[in-house]
């Protein structure tokens, strides 16, 4: 088979090849119902069901490929995105977009020195050794550090292009060991749960961005509908694992509180139960607040309590 032309006529949609939000996408394409086989060692992938073509790429790759239009879709960390972004004009045509927040990937991008020493603020970093994966945020922060400096010594005047005081170096992986190696005095690196930062000895002193993954789109797709399409089918897909759907009978006289505290998406669904004076509500709630929000129903007076996974979902 010829894949390369096989590509014509295919909406391609970019996804992590490896690292932390490989899998998640695979589960996110496969409650999207989005078919399709990936040969060993190939990075392309034909989906089945769909004029679609899966490019399985590097994360920091995404946005590059995205943003020169090369690929329509695409799935990666915001904080990849924002990376590209910087060197990118905000009047270019160029560039990607951001269709939706998937949720998932959580963690922050931040400044980090040695626990033990005399590095305390983002500050005591200027004129000092930096190693990052992301430069250009990394330089973009301290340039703006080094303005504002620059500004309070001559009273508000900066010069704004003088060269960057502070080095920024570039590694691949494994930052966190740069300090313990000499290499770096400060790091700039992703934090999650922060057992890597403090296993290497280092502290956070300040944040240059959160991130989670995101959906992006080029600013010219080669088929906008089947990118609204995609887009649906994944939103429903997220949705779903937010939410949880919860049903319970309560007697008419207390339906206003129990309402209040299961306000559903919309409205709560309401039916007559065979029972005078009781009724049946089921109301979409939030998966992180249901022990609470079951706690509270109680409270107020509700029975027979129930909770289901909801398998997918389109709601507005
Ligand atoms: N610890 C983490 N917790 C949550 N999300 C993370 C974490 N580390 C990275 N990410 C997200 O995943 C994206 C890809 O990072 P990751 O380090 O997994 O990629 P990679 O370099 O391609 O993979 P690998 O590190 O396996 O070579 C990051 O840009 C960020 O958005
Ligand atoms: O706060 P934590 O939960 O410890 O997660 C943070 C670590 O996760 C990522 O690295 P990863 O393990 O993906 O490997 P890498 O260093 O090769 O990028 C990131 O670069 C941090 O090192």
């Amino acid at each position: 088979m010829d894949l390369v032309n096989s590509l014509n006529d295919r909406l391609l949609f970019a996804v992590p090849k490896k690292g932390r939000l490989h899998q998640a996408c695979l589960d996110l394409l496969h409650g999207s119902d989005i078919q399709f086989h990936r040969h060993s060692r190939l990075d392309i992938a034909l989906v089945k069901n769909l004029p679609l073509a899966l490019i399985f790429l590097p994360a920091a790759d995404i946005p590059t490929f995205v943003g020169e239009g090369r690929v329509d879709l695409g799935i990666t960390g915001r904080d990849q995105v924002a990376e590209h972004e910087v060197l990118v004009p905000p009047t270019a045509t160029t560039g990607v977009a951001e269709v939706l927040d998937l949720g998932f990937g959580k963690c922050s991008l931040q400044v980090q020195v040695p626990q033990k020493g005399d590095l305390s603020k983002p500050e005591d970093l200027i004129g000092k050794n930096i190693v990052t994966s992301f430069t250009n945020l990394a330089e973009q922060y301290f340039r703006k550090l080094e303005d504002q400096q620059a500004a309070s010594s001559t009273n508000g005047e900066s010069n704004g292009q003088t060269k960057l005081k502070t080095s920024i170096k570039y590694v691949g992986g494994s930052v966190e060991a740069a300090c313990a190696l000499g290499v770096a005095d400060g790091i700039v690196d992703l934090v999650e749960s922060g057992e890597t930062m403090r296993a290497a000895g280092l502290k956070a002193i300040s944040t240059v961005v959160d991130s989670t993954a995101i959906l992006i789109k080029s600013k010219h797709p080669s088929d906008p509908k089947l990118v609204d399409l995609i887009a649906a089918r994944i939103k429903g897909v997220i949705t779903a694992q937010k939410y949880v759907l919860c049903t319970y009978n309560i007697s008419r006289d207390k339906l206003d509180a129990a309402c209040h505290i299961t306000p559903g998406k919309r409205a709560p669904t309401i039916n007559s139960l065979e029972q005078d004076n009781w009724v049946a509500v089921q109301a979409m709630v939030e998966r992180k607040q249901l022990a609470i929000t079951m706690d509270r129903l109680t409270d107020v007076g509700a029975e027979d309590i129930l909770v289901m996974k909801l398998e997918n979902s389109r709601t507005g």
